[in-house]
């Protein structure tokens, strides 16, 4: 299992947004506004749903690793985070009663 998490990829963007020197593609869309980031979340969605139905298992990697990315753009350009998401996905596992074997089987 890979160590890295979209804890340290949420770090890097938000490092890369605070930071007026840095040369960055994530600057550079950031500063195109969110409804660009959004756009382009949606761009990356659509070419892993093409991945998908080609049933090409690299594609898909690669596409779904461009999601999580313009994601957590998005996430940040709206002043979110993966905590609320992952809060959110958790209290649905608690309301669905199944939070105890989430954490037996994590
Ligand atoms: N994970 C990613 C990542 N995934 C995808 N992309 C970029 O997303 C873009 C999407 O591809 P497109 O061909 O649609 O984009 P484009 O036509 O070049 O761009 P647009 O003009 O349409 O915005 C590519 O330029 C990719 O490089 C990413 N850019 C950065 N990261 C990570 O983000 C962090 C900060 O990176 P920098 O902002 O480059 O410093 C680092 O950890 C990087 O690894």
């Amino acid at each position: 299992m890979s160590d890295f998490s979209v804890h340290a990829l949420e770090a890097i963007i938000r490092d890369r947004l605070a930071d007026p020197d840095a040369k960055s593609y994530t600057r550079a869309l950031a500063a195109k506004g969110t409804d660009k980031c959004a756009e382009k979340f949606g761009e990356e969605a659509v070419e892993a749903v093409i991945a998908a139905v080609r049933r090409s298992p690299e594609e898909l990697t690669a596409e779904a690793a461009d999601v999580v990315y313009h994601l957590t753009v998005l996430l940040a350009v709206s002043g979110l985070s993966w905590d609320a998401v992952l809060t959110e996905l958790h209290r649905r596992t608690a309301r669905s009663g199944l939070e105890e074997k989430a954490s037996r089987l994590s």
